[in-house]
C-alpha cells in the first residue's frame, strides 16, 4: 500500500481519517484543570441495554467517542431511534425490528457483541457477527457462549456469527472462569429478562458493572451485588424507560493523573470518583507523586524525584490493564528499574516498540516488560497502535526532549474526547494536524 492510501483511512463511523499530533513536549510541566468526560465503558453496555425498554431512555454524560458514534450506528442498523444533543443521548428501542448485526458493523469494535444479551433478553433471538476490537489479544467468546447456554438459550457458531435463540430458558447458577467485564455485562442484560433467579459467581466488579446494574434497575430489572463477585438477577417480563448519568471515565481521569506525573506538573482533575482510580492513586503515590482529594476532585502533583516501582494488571479493584501504557510510558522517565506484568491481555506491549522509538529502555519478554528508566526521552515518529497505546506514546511526547509526531490518531478517538484541547489548556504545546 503506498503512504498515500494507507494514511486515507475511514473512520468506523465512515469519516475519512487523516490525523496526526504533534507535540513538543520538553517536558513543560502541564498546569490546571481538566474536566474528565463520561465513561467509553459503562456508556457502551448501557447503550446495548437501552434496547433492552420498549420506552425511550435518556443518557446523560455521554462522552463523543467515535466507539459511541459506531455503537448508536449498531443500534440504528436493529431499528432503533438514536439522537444526540451535546451529551446527551435519546435511544428509543420501540422501534427495534431486527435481531441481526452484521459483521460489516460488528468488527468495528470489540462492544459490539454486547447487543447480544441485550437482544436475547428482550427478544429471546439474536443473531452478531463476533466482534472486532484493539489488537491487544485474541479475545474469544466464549464465556459469553457459556453464559448464555447455561441460561438456556441455544447458541450455533457458525460463518462468523454467534446465532441464539431461546429453548428451555431459566435463570440459573454461572460460574465465570474469569471474571470477564463483557462477559458479565452481556449474562446480567440477557439474565434481567429471562424468567426465574440467576447468580453469576467469579463476576467482574468493575465499576462499570454496577453503573450497568444501576441503570437496568432504574428501567424496572432486580439486579443485586455488581461490585462483588455474585451477582443475583431476578429476570422480569418488562423494562421501561429511565433517565440516567454515565459515570466518569476513571481510565482517562487515571491518564490525566499520568500527566501530571510524567510532565512533573499539577494538575486538578474535575469529575473523577476517587473509589475508582485507588489502584492508580496508590501506584503513583508509590513513585513519589502527591495526590491530594480536593473541593473539585483530585490533585496530582508530579515531581523531579518520582522512582520505579512494579505492577501487575489485574481486573478491579487490582491495577487496569487500560492504564498499562500509559504507566508504562512514565516508568520509563524514572530513576531505577521497574517491571511490569501483564495479565489481562497477552498482546498489550505493542506502544513498547514505539516507546524505544523515543529512547525508552524496555525489554519484554512474554508478558513481562522490563523497563529501565531515563532521565531523557527523544521526540520521535511514533504510531499510536492501539487505544491506550495511543495514550501512552501522547504522554511520552509530553515528557520527550523536541517533537514527536503521532500517526493513526484514529485509535486515540475511540476513547479519549478532545484529548489535544484538554491538554492544550493545560498548557502543553500540541497541535492536530
Ligand atoms: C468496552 C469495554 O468495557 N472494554 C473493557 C473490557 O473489555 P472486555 O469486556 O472485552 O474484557 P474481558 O474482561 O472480557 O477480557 C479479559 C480477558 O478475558 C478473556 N476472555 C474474555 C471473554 C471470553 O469469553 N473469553 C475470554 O477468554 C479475554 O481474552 C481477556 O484476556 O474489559 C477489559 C478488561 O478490563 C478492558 O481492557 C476493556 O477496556
Ligand atoms: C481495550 C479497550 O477497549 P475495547 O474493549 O473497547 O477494545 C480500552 O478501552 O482500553
Amino acid at each position: 500500500m503506498n503512504l498515500k492510501a494507507w494514511r486515507l483511512r475511514v473512520y468506523p463511523s465512515g469519516g475519512v481519517f487523516l490525523s496526526r499530533l504533534i507535540i513538543r513536549g520538553n517536558m513543560k510541566p502541564l498546569k490546571g484543570k481538566v474536566k474528565i468526560s463520561g465513561s467509553k465503558n459503562s456508556t457502551l453496555p448501557i447503550m446495548a441495554a437501552s434496547i433492552m425498554a420498549n420506552e425511550e431512555v435518556i443518557l446523560t454524560g455521554v462522552p463523543d467517542l467515535e466507539d459511541i458514534n459506531v455503537m448508536a450506528e449498531a443500534l440504528r442498523i436493529l431499528g432503533a431511534r438514536v439522537q444526540r444533543e451535546k451529551d446527551v443521548l435519546i435511544i428509543d428501542g420501540k422501534s427495534v425490528s431486527k435481531c441481526e448485526l452484521p459483521e460489516s458493523i460488528s468488527r468495528k469494535m470489540r462492544a459490539s457483541n454486547l447487543v447480544m444479551g441485550a437482544l436475547l433478553g428482550r427478544f429471546k433471538e439474536a443473531k452478531v457477527a463476533y466482534p472486532g476490537g484493539c489488537a491487544i489479544g485474541s479475545r474469544p467468546m466464549d464465556l459469553h457462549v457459556k453464559g448464555f447456554v447455561s441460561l438456556g438459550y441455544e447458541i450455533n457458531e457458525e460463518a462468523g456469527y454467534m446465532e441464539g435463540k431461546a429453548n428451555h430458558i431459566k435463570g440459573t447458577e454461572i460460574l465465570l472462569d474469569f471474571p470477564s467485564v463483557g462477559a458479565t455485562e452481556n449474562i446480567m442484560m440477557a439474565a434481567s429478562m429471562t424468567p426465574g433467579i440467576t447468580i453469576i459467581r467469579n463476576a467482574a466488579r468493575e465499576p462499570e458493572i454496577v453503573d450497568l446494574q444501576n441503570f437496568l434497575n432504574c428501567m424496572g430489572a432486580r439486579i443485586r451485588g455488581a461490585g462483588l463477585d455474585t451477582i443475583r438477577i431476578e429476570g422480569v417480563d418488562y423494562l421501561g424507560g429511565v433517565q440516567h448519568t454515565v459515570i466518569p471515565d476513571r481510565i482517562e481521569a487515571g491518564t490525566f493523573m499520568v500527566a501530571a506525573a510524567i510532565t512533573r506538573g499539577e494538575i486538578y482533575i474535575e469529575n473523577v470518583i476517587i473509589e475508582h482510580v485507588q489502584p492508580v492513586i496508590a501506584k503513583l503515590k508509590e513513585m513519589g507523586t502527591e495526590i491530594f482529594p480536593c473541593s473539585m476532585g483530585l490533585r496530582v502533583t508530579g515531581n523531579k524525584n518520582l522512582r520505579a516501582t512494579d505492577i501487575k494488571t489485574m481486573p478491579y479493584p487490582g491495577f487496569p490493564t487500560d492504564m498499562q501504557p500509559q504507566i508504562t510510558a512514565l516508568l520509563a522517565t524514572v530513576k531505577g528499574t521497574s517491571v511490569v506484568v501483564e495479565t489481562i491481555f497477552e498482546n498489550r506491549f505493542m506502544h513498547v516498540q514505539e516507546l524505544r522509538r523515543m529512547g525508552a529502555d524496555i525489554k519484554v519478554e512474554g508478558r513481562v516488560a522490563i523497563i529501565k528508566g531515563k532521565k531523557n526521552l527523544q521526540g520521535a515518529l511514533v504510531q499510536a497502535t492501539d487505544l491506550r497505546a495511543g495514550a501512552a506514546l501522547v504522554l511520552a511526547a509530553l515528557a520527550a526532549a523536541g517533537e514527536s509526531e503521532i500517526e493513526q490518531v484514529y485509535h486515540i478517538d475511540r476513547g479519549y474526547e478532545n484529548l489535544h484541547v484538554k491538554l492544550k489548556n493545560l498548557g502543553a504545546d500540541i497541535e492536530r494536524r
